[in-house]
């Protein structure tokens, strides 16, 4: 059984004449790391907020365990899935640890008491988001990436199958930008479902196992990334001339312009 995916499913705007997503039918498995690549508004928040069900789609269908994720209580789908937005704002000056905890309220509940294994999880989050220090801070006075880092603790906090994350780079300082795909590896190698969107093409090409692109609506493209995260397909996807350069295991792009 497949653990999530969607069939035909296409979301319209209302005022809009294309549908933003159309007939689209993905099928997600943990241990995958896959990518999400797209234009502007070409669907890919709408796409990941439709697989956690906090948007219905105009028809199609999503499946968590081969069940319809309506059928599913909040709940439920929270200690399977978790998720963490592009733009996370901070509306309490709670401190970086209880903000944290609140990703074991689907276990614990709103009002329950936490376990030793929910600090388990929490302490094991701080650290692997690097927190630790600041773990005793409003994070209504952190730094925008910092902040990012705790919404990203509380997501690995949640100890769910599949984790799907909205340019998660956003915001990162370099060093914790190449520490948190590291562990977004590891986390899909530990048999998770990672799901990311993202623009950056080249990071996809060596951390990813599959990649996809969403154009005008549809899955443009969906394989491994040497097959996708390609020079002819980057270049026509942005619209600007790129040309690829392979070493060491990466693969680079640069704007190739023809007099070059
Ligand atoms: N709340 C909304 N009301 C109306 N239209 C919306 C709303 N949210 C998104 N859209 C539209 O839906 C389309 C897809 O937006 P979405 O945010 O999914 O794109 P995206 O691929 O994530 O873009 P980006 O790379 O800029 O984050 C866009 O045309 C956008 O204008």
């Amino acid at each position: 059984m497949t653990f999530l995916c969607c069939e035909g499913l296409t979301f319209c705007q209302p005022g809009r004449k294309r549908p933003v997503l159309e007939e689209i039918d993905l099928a997600l498995e943990p241990g995958e790391l896959v990518g999400l690549l797209g234009l502007n508004g070409a669907g890919k928040s709408t796409l990941l907020r439709l697989l956690m069900g906090f948007v219905m789609p105009t028809s199609g269908e999503v499946l968590l365990e081969g069940r319809a994720l309506r059928e599913w209580s909040a709940s439920a789908i929270a200690r399977r899935l978790a998720y963490v937005p592009q733009n996370h704002v901070a509306s309490f000056p709670y401190t970086v640890r209880r903000m944290v905890e609140l990703g074991r309220v689907p276990y614990a509940g709103l009002t329950g008491r936490l376990g030793a294994a929910d600090r388990a999880a929490v302490e094991a989050a701080l650290e692997r988001m690097g927190l630790e220090a600041l773990a005793g801070r409003p994070v209504t006075e952190l730094s925008g990436g910092e902040r990012q880092r705790v919404v990203l603790a509380r997501a690995i906090a949640q100890d769910a199958r599949g984790l799907l994350l909205d340019e998660p780079m956003t915001g990162l300082d370099y060093g914790h930008q190449i520490r948190l795909i590291a562990l977004l590896h590891d986390l899909a190698r530990e048999g998770r479902l990672v799901m990311l969107t993202s623009h950056r093409p080249e990071e996809l090409y060596v951390r990813a196992s599959r990649v996809l692109i969403l154009d005008h609506g549809r899955i443009e493209a969906d394989g491994p990334p040497q097959d996708v995260v390609t020079a002819q397909r980057m270049s026509a996807l942005y619209g600007v001339p790129l040309r690829q350069m392979d070493h060491a295991g990466n693969r680079f792009f640069h704007h190739g312009r023809d007099e070059e």
